[in-house]
């Protein structure tokens, strides 16, 4: 899968601009600010609809334009794929396939598939358990369609269970049946969803620890480990032995939605004992795995977008990643960086045709 050409209308600071990319790597360069993230954020607007970066969709539109267009147009078994995607102020944000709306945004999912390795990653590390569960969501989903609906039933359960709550202790009152219909819901949906959480971890962290050993030359150990309170129990006997608490609480205190995954280095969490370089190498790990898994699973290779991966690593880290990409079988490659000597530099050492783009 290819992506041939991309035209941007009033997106973020491009008023109009036009790419015709390379079928290998395309490194985008220039000073700060000038729009190279933002070129890779509608690359990564094709494939999920949305923005990376900027979840707020309006604030996708150029100052004081009224709409945003971005087109792109792909290759894919052999075929020309024509996406769209445009935004009206005030309107609801359209998709085409080839000219024809979607009408559900999900259905477009999974379509073209993409990874981005971006500074903003390292909120994983930083955030709180939400943003990793989201990440686990996000790799599932792209794979897995019931995935998404399932987990969207859960939160559904979840948000009305949490309001039964708050009626209860406002009011006074308490109805043991109708909780339990709710009960009974979380436990079903949340028993299917901590199994597939359970054996995507289980696929995944092997591809990850040999990712991160790749690029560390072996150096230090890393590890993710999954927690979840089903592990010691299932749901339905978590909730109840939680229903006093719940009830002070008003909310639910037990469920897959308190999930986490816990990042290690050396057994110690990464965020309080690695180093930047560490911290940045943990990270691209983590996503040239979800880049090997998503590639296993759809046959086709992503488009990787690597957004100022070079600052903080050190030669040697920078030319690990470089001999990655060049020795397997990666896709399409996009690379952002304000160095423009240091990018070339590095794409030289790949036996790839490559194509540099100075904004
Ligand atoms: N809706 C918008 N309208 C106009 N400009 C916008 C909009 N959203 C973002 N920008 C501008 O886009 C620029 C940032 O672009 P981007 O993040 O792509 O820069 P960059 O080249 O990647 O910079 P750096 O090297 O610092 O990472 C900023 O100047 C910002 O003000």
């Amino acid at each position: 899968m290819i992506l041939k050409s991309l035209s941007l209308l009033n997106y973020k600071n491009f008023d109009s601009k036009s790419f015709v990319f390379n079928d290998k790597i395309n490194c985008i360069v220039g000073n700060n600010g000038i729009g190279k993230t933002n070129v890779l954020d509608a690359i990564y607007h094709l494939s999920f609809g949305k923005s990376y970066f900027n979840p707020i969709a309006a604030q996708n539109i150029k100052h004081d334009e009224g709409f945003f267009v971005i087109n792109g147009d792909y290759e894919k078994d052999d075929k020309i794929e024509k996406i769209a995607i445009s935004l009206k102020r005030g309107q609801k944000k359209v998709i085409k396939r080839n000219g024809k709306i979607y009408d559900k945004f999900s259905e477009h999912i999974g379509f073209l598939p993409l990874v981005i390795i971006s500074p903003a990653d390292r909120d994983l590390i930083i955030e709180g358990s939400d943003t990793r569960r989201k990440f686990i969501d996000s790799v599932i989903s792209q794979s897995d369609k019931n995935y998404l609906n399932q987990l969207i039933s859960y939160n559904k359960t979840l948000a009305q269970r949490n309001a039964l709550l708050k009626y209860f202790a406002l009011n006074h009152t308490f109805n043991a049946d109708t909780l339990e219909v709710y009960n009974e819901q979380l436990n079903i949906f949340g028993a299917q969803i901590y199994e597939k959480r359970k054996h995507f971890l289980e696929t995944f962290i092997p591809i990850f620890k040999s990712r991160y050993e790749a690029i560390s030359n072996g150096k230090e150990l890393v590890n993710l480990v999954y927690s979840s309170q089903l592990e010691e129990n299932d749901l339905k006997t978590l909730l109840k032995t939680a229903l006093s608490k719940d009830r002070a609480l008003q909310y639910t205190s037990v469920g897959i939605h308190k999930d986490d995954l816990n990042f290690n280095i050396e057994e110690h969490p990464i965020k309080k004992f690695g180093s930047q370089g560490q911290q940045k190498s943990f990270l691209i790990a983590l996503k040239l795995a979800q880049f090997d898994f998503l590639k296993n699973l759809s046959g086709v290779n992503p488009i990787l977008l690597l957004d100022d991966i070079f600052d903080k690593l050190d030669e040697q880290r920078v030319s690990q990643i470089i001999k990655l990409v060049d020795d397997e079988n990666f896709g399409q490659l996009f690379i952002s960086d304000t160095h423009a000597d240091r990018t070339e530099k590095a794409v030289k050492q790949v036996h790839q045709s490559y194509e540099i783009f100075k904004l």
